[in-house]
This record gives structure tokens, sequence and C-alpha cells, in this order.
């Protein structure tokens, strides 16, 4: 068993201290954060159109500052569209690198300018949606997370144990062998889900937990109960952040710290209890037995109902904000050197070179590699709709298709070879179609999950997507192999145990290409509805240079590279010579006048096409280019954030 050992942070007098524990007793080893941000400014430029080539800049936050200690929970509050997920990004070190935005101002850790690479290992990031997979059990989601995320030197049992102490504490021991489900498929409550991708993210016993609306869509009993198991981890010493819409007075009353921005600026920040009083000291007072939180936001919020009314609510939120500059920072904001004694805060933290130069990942490529595909496995045998549907399909189109050309094969005469050609040609339109769509719609929703587990630096995209890929080879080559059996025997194509084989590759092998394929564009699509239109585009241009619909002649110059790229040009001109390579026509009967009565004067008639060994090697060309591109872009498109503040 591996003794686990700790990695460190340096304090100002170059003590090395704990800062992510590796053993059990990790509520010991958290270290405590203060976060501090000051004079906050973020906008974004936008296009003015398509074809102006300038640019507005619309600002989103407008000079936010503020404070939260450990042990505090900060409720950034206000009306849609304020800015409070901006911000809440903006503290998470979560802005996108690739977007066209300014940002200015500082955010610091424990006094210091915070270094990335040590602030990822002490935080955490609850996104609003609950992006995880339906088919995995509470308990088996968590262990992932734990399994991948903590290091190797931890033992596999302490971090099992872990697991179970997690579940403890999000409440969920009752639900743990239950589905974690989905909005079409029946598993834990809302507020369960909530708490298992709460769960999920407190693996590393974070320091600093960042949540996004965690109430959004809850029912009030569920909102309560992840209101108070967030206030429960602040109590516990951690600096909780959370953006929320409007809360119960029962919810407003569990914050620590309140922050109610308005379009982009802070209308109030200190503490959630203090801002009654505040607001009546301005002059806006809190009608008696009314929520406060309604209050606020009735406001703080624009009022765009008439011209008039925005006119006024523009006023008033002038005011709020210039009495918040004038007096309410007060509250607020340096975090003197006495209070961070007090609240046992680190004062000054940076990382040792030995934690700069740590693995980026907590454990090996093959650790990764192992977990991914027993969980791509669990996944692929638990989706029972898909699989039988998969199933129905293929014996369907197997035997549709053999009653189609019942017996076109057997005694076959001149006149026929189309006919068998224009069945080899449907039987790959067929199961590529089939094959791509299982992949259009599963692989955006998949991608999701995906970039949530990423951001959190769970694993490498290579690990997931090879064992992705390995995981799901079995299903297909059993549904080839049922396909191909069924139409070879009922149409009685050329039956030799090598042709047969042969055949049986060609098919399985178009269909992993066009998987292949069909992941590449759904890999880079938004999601799974533009994935499915332009997945086709794709396959029908395939399909029109794949040999059948236009011979080599009939294409023009300009377009005959098309043929090259397309992969039913390989597996159909394969497929041919497999079929018709030493086939004799009709007994006895005579040659026509053109002299096709053999199966290679069809395969000259059909056109020139590569040796066999050349047709399949340009297939699995192909079918490994479009997987190694899917890598690519699934690696280019993966979570990158900006690190300037
Ligand atoms: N990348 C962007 N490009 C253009 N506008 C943006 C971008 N990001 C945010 N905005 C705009 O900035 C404003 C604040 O957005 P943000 O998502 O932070 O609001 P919010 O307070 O979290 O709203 P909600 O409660 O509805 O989620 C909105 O008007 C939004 O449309």
């Amino acid at each position: 068993m591996n003794e686990p050992q700790l990695s460190s942070i340096h304090i100002d007098n170059d003590e090395e201290v704990p800062y992510l524990s590796q053993t059990s007793s990790f509520e010991q080893q958290r270290i405590q954060v203060c976060l501090e941000f000051q004079d906050v400014h973020f906008g974004v430029r936008q296009s003015k159109g398509l074809f102006n080539r300038k640019s507005i800049n619309k600002e989103i936050l407008k000079g936010v500052s503020g404070i939260v200690k450990p042990g505090q929970l900060l409720a950034i509050m206000g009306a849609s569209g304020a800015g409070k997920t901006t911000l809440l990004n903006v503290l998470a070190g979560r802005m996108s690198s690739s977007g066209n935005y300014f940002a200015s101002g500082s955010v610091r850790l424990n006094g210091e300018k915070r270094e990335f690479s040590v602030f990822k290992k002490i935080s955490a990031y609850v996104m609003q949606d609950d992006n995880m997979f339906a088919e995995l059990t509470v308990e088996e989601q968590v262990t992932l997370s734990c399994l991948l995320r903590l290091p190797s030197s931890m033992s596999i049992e302490k971090k099992k144990q872990r697991v179970q102490e997690i579940i403890q504490e999000m409440g969920l021991s009752h639900v743990k062998n239950t589905m974690i489900g989905s909005e079409t498929k029946r598993g834990v409550s809302g507020g369960e889900r909530k708490r298992v991708s709460i769960a999920t993210e407190l693996v590393t016993n974070p320091s600093l937990l960042f949540l996004d609306e965690p109430t959004s869509g809850l029912d009030a009993f569920n909102a309560r109960n992840v209101m108070q198991a967030l206030l429960k981890l602040a109590q516990s010493g951690r600096t909780v952040i959370t953006t929320i819409h409007q809360p119960r007075s029962d919810i407003f009353n569990m914050f620590d710290m309140l922050m109610l921005l308005s379009e982009g600026k802070v209308m109030y920040f200190g503490p959630a209890k203090d801002a009654v009083s505040y607001f009546t000291r301005i002059g806006y007072s809190c009608p008696e037995h009314y929520n406060p939180a309604d209050f606020f936001l009735d406001t703080i919020s624009r009022d765009g109902r008439s011209a008039e009314a925005e006119q006024e609510s523009e006023k008033k939120i002038e005011y709020l904000w210039q009495c918040f500059e004038e007096q309410g920072k007060q509250f607020s904001l340096e975090p003197s050197e006495k209070e961070l004694e007090k609240n046992d805060v680190q004062v000054y933290m940076k990382p040792s070179k030995s934690e700069l130069n740590r693995e980026k990942f907590a454990n090996s490529y093959m650790f990764e590699f192992m977990l991914l595909a027993k969980r791509a496995f669990k996944l692929e045998t638990r989706e029972k709709a898909s699989n039988i549907a998969r199933i129905a399909q293929t014996l369907f189109f197997a035997v549709f298709l053999g009653l189609i050309w019942l017996n076109k094969g057997r005694n076959i005469s001149y006149h026929d070879y189309d006919a068998i050609a224009g069945i080899l040609f449907f039987l790959l339109i067929n199961q590529s179609f089939i094959s791509a769509f299982g992949t259009v719609f599963v692989l955006p929703l998949e991608r999701t999950i995906v970039l949530r587990e990423r951001a959190s630096g769970m694993y490498r995209v290579s690990a997931y997507y090879l064992s992705k890929t390995l995981v799901e080879l079995p299903r297909n080559a059993l549904l080839c192999i049922v396909y191909i059996l069924l139409l070879y025997w009922m149409v009685g194509l050329h039956a030799t145990a090598r042709d047969f084989f042969l055949s049986y590759v060609i098919v399985y092998l178009t269909i992993l290409t066009a998987e292949g394929l069909a992941s590449a564009v759904a890999s880079s699509a938004p999601n799974p509805q533009v994935a499915s239109a332009i997945t086709p585009a794709f396959i029908v241009v395939s399909l029109l240079f794949g040999g059948f619909f236009l011979s080599s002649g009939q294409i023009p110059n300009y377009f005959i590279w098309l043929k090259y790229l397309s992969f039913f040009y390989y597996s159909y001109g394969s497929l041919l010579q497999v079929q018709f390579e030493d086939w004799r026509f009709y007994n006895g009967a005579s040659c026509p006048a053109d002299g096709v009565c053999t199966g290679s004067a069809v395969l000259q008639k059909l056109g020139p096409s590569l040796p066999l060994g050349g047709n399949i090697g340009l297939l699995i060309t192909l079918l490994i280019s479009f997987r190694v591109l899917t890598y690519g872009i699934l690696r280019l498109r993966g979570p990158r954030f900006d690190q300037t503040l």
C-alpha cells in the first residue's frame, strides 16, 4: 500500500504547510482561504454584424469589490442579467480564454495574487446544469471522481473511505445505489442530483467552493436541503460563494454575506443580516413580514414595463450605487492582518517548486484508461433502450433486405450482377447511417459532461476517447456479424469462408469509419440538433462519390478528389472485388454480346478500382484519420481558462 504524502505550499517564512490532504482526516488538512476581489471590471466586445468589422464594448461588471473569509457563505443576488454568473466565473478563474472580452481588477487569495496551479487544486466549481451520466448510481459517480482526482499516492481504501464520508456529508446515503437519472429518465430527485454534483466536486476537499445557481429548478424543500448542505460546508471552514436568483426567506437567513448586483454594479455588499437596516437607512424600507430577498430584487431591478418606469428604475439604481459607493463600503473590504490571523488563514501563499512541477493529472494514464473504460462499459450495457433499438434495427434491415434480394446470388445470371452490386452498396449505406446517427445524438450530450470533468482536471482527453472507442468495438462487431450472417444466407452471396470473413471485415470497418466521421462532426457541433443537421451532408457526399451512382468517368475533374475522400469508394470497391473476383454466371448460358459473363468482366465494367488490399488499407486510413480528427477537436475544444486576474 502506498504511504500518503503531503503536497505542500510555501508560506512566507518558507515553512511548508500541507494544503491537500492525502490522508483520510481531510478536515484537519485543508487550508483556509480568504478570497478578495477589488474593482473588477469585465466586458465583452460584440461585433455589429456579419459584414461590419466594428465592435461595441458591453461592460458587464463595473468595478465590483468584495471579500469572503473562511467559514463564510457569500450569496450573490440580482435580477436576471445582473452579472452574477459572470462575476462567479471571474472569481473562479473560469473565463474562457477564447472569449472576446476585456477584464481588469484584482482577485487575491489570502492577500496574494493567485497562482492558478494551486488555485485549481484548492477550489471547486459546481455548474448550474448537473452534467452527469444518468445511468450511473450516486456512489459510482462520486467514486469515479474520487479515484480519478485524488492522487495515486493515496490508497484505494482511503479513497473509498473518502467517498463514504462525502456521501454521508451530503446526506445521500439513502440513495447511494440509485441511478442519478435525468429529465427523461427517473432517478434521484432534483435536490439530490444537485447534491451529487456538489459531492462530485468535494472529493478533493476544496477550501473554496463556487456554485452557480445551485437551487435553480428545485422545489422549496429541495432548495432548502441544498442550501443547508452548503451552510454546513461553510461552517466546516470552507469559503463558499454562490449565485442565487430568488431565495425564500429561510434560505436568505442562511447567508453570512450578501452581494446585491444590478447591471454589473454593487448595490450592497456586507453581512446579510445588516442588509435590511442598510436599505432602511438609505430610504428603502422592507415591509414587515416580507421576504427580504424579494424586497431587494424588486428594489434593485430595472423595470422595463414602460419608458417612465424604466427611467425611474434607472435613477433608483444609480442612487443605490452612489449610496453604496459613499457609505456602504464601511462593511467591506480590506482584511486586516489581525482578522486574517484570527481566522487562521495563511497570509502568504505560493506554490513550492515541487508543487509547480507536479503532474497535471493525479493518476497515471493507465489508471485513468481502466477506470474510464469500466465506466464506458457500464454506460453502454445500461443504455437498454438504445441497445434494444440498435438490435431491432439490425435484425429488421437484415431480414427486410434479405427478402427483397432473396436468393439473388444463387445461380446468378449476367442480368443480375447489378442487383448484387445494388445490395452490396445498400447494405453499406444502411449500416453507415445507423451507426453514424447513434453517435450524432450521443456525443454532443456526452461532451458537456466530459467538458465539466476535464475542467476539473479529472483525466486526459485521450484516455477518455481511447477507452470509449475500444469499449464500443465489440458491440458493433456483434451487431455486424448478425447482420452479415443473415444477409449472406438469405441473398446467397459468395459463400466461401474467406469471402464471408472479408465481407464481414469490410462492412465492420465501414461502420467504424462512418461512426468516426459522425464523431468528428458531432464533436465540433454545439448540440445534437446541429450535429444531426450536418452529418447527413457528409455521408451523402461520400455516398455520391462511392462508385455506385457515379462512375469515375462521370465525375467532373474538379470533384475527383472527393472520390478519394469517400469511404464508400473503398468499402464498395473492396466488397465488389470479394464478391465478383471469381464468380461465374449462370451455368451453361452463353455469354452476351458485351462479354460480361464473368466476375472479372463485371469488375472491369464497373470501372477500375484499387487492389483489394489497397482498398482495405485506405479504408483503415480514413477510419483512423476520422478518429484522430475527433480526438484533435475534443482536445482543442476543451476548457481553457484565462488566468490574467
Ligand atoms: N459572452 C457574452 N457575450 C455577450 N453578452 C454576454 C456574454 N456573457 C454575458 N453576457 C451578458 O451579460 C449580462 C450578464 O450575464 P450573466 O450571465 O452574468 O447574468 P446573470 O445575472 O447570471 O443572469 P441569470 O440569472 O439570468 O443567469 C447579460 O446581459 C448577458 O447577456
